[in-house]
């Protein structure tokens, strides 16, 4: 039986998970991701009751109850390095016995829910509006330190895309895709399409405040990307690392992005805080009744 040595799998001195400072019994099956530590109690507000609240660096966790159902808020802090942390420590506390450190004979499948703000790139979609990634193109490069696998159709997307990237961009994206029970339980109704996770805030979104980017198109390129009927309509920092790590885990995982701001025709939220709240109620519900 194999058994995972103690620097890969590093438990502080209590048992809990190097960062996320979690015990198993801490942890719900379902789990709401959030990147901003503040927003772990914006989540927690809604529930009925608290069970835990725990924490370390910026992986802040709240379980409790909402109608009837148990679940956890976690925050991830910004970007797929951060994501790399969270998913894989998650999933030990569910899918290995810590003490013997052996991977139990029947594995877990949590249900892993982001809620994230997110950058439109479109100009006809609308900011304060929610949308569903059904799949997310990473410009980041973790999921090219992981074996995963995709159909010949998602292959030649990702071809196409990267095909039209500037050759600044030196590492090829990958691409990873959302759960389907999840897209149809909980994303019906709500506007569903293709997000770019960006290793950064700035350059790699287009963005340049006194800083030069050396791909000033790049923005350009993805609003004007198209492949068969699909579009690229967002921008955010981890989905396609919480997508490529669930299936690589063999969890399910959902994106909803809070679209605060239009890259394409310059509006920002009026009330990023009421939005976000507004949908972290809408979301909540749909999870209950999971
Ligand atoms: O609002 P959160 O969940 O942090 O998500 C988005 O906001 C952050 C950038 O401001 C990135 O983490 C991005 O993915
Ligand atoms: O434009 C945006 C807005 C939120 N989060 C991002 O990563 N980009």
């Amino acid at each position: 039986m194999y058994t995972i040595p103690s620097t890969d799998l590093i438990l502080n001195a209590d048992g809990s998970a190097y960062h996320l400072n979690l015990l198993p019994q801490d942890i719900a099956d379902t789990i709401i991701l959030v990147g901003d530590p503040d927003r772990v109690t914006e989540v927690s507000k809604h529930f009925d009751s608290i069970e835990l609240r725990k924490g370390k660096r910026e992986f802040i966790t709240h379980t409790g109850y909402m109608a009837g159902k148990r679940m956890s808020v976690v925050s991830t802090g910004i970007g797929t390095d951060n994501i790399d942390i969270v998913l894989n420590e998650l999933d030990a506390l569910v899918n290995i016995d810590l003490k013997t450190r052996v991977v139990h004979q029947e594995l877990k499948k949590l249900n892993l829910v982001r809620i994230g703000t997110s950058g439109i790139v479109q100009a006809d979609i609308e900011v304060d509006s929610l949308l569903v990634s059904e799949a997310a193109i990473g410009l980041d490069a973790l999921m090219h330190y992981y074996k995963h696998a995709l159909t010949e159709e998602q292959e030649q997307m990702l071809s196409a895309f990267a095909y039209a990237l500037p050759q600044e961009i030196v590492h090829r994206p990958y691409l990873s895709i959302a759960d389907e029970y999840l897209l149809k339980t909980l994303g019906e109704g709500i506007q569903q399409s293709v997000t770019i996770t960006a290793p950064g805030f700035y350059a790699p979104q287009g963005r340049q405040i006194r800083a030069q980017s050396t791909m000033p198109q790049l923005l350009d390129i993805i609003e004007k990307f198209k492949f068969k009927n699909k579009r690229i309509t967002n921008l955010e920092m981890e989905t396609a690392g919480i997508y490529g790590m669930a299936t690589a885990l063999g969890h399910r995982a959902i994106s909803f992005n809070v679209l605060l701001a239009n890259r394409i025709t310059d509006k920002f939220s009026t009330q990023p805080a009421e939005i976000m709240d507004r949908y972290i109620v809408e979301v909540l519900s749909r999870v209950a009744r999971l």
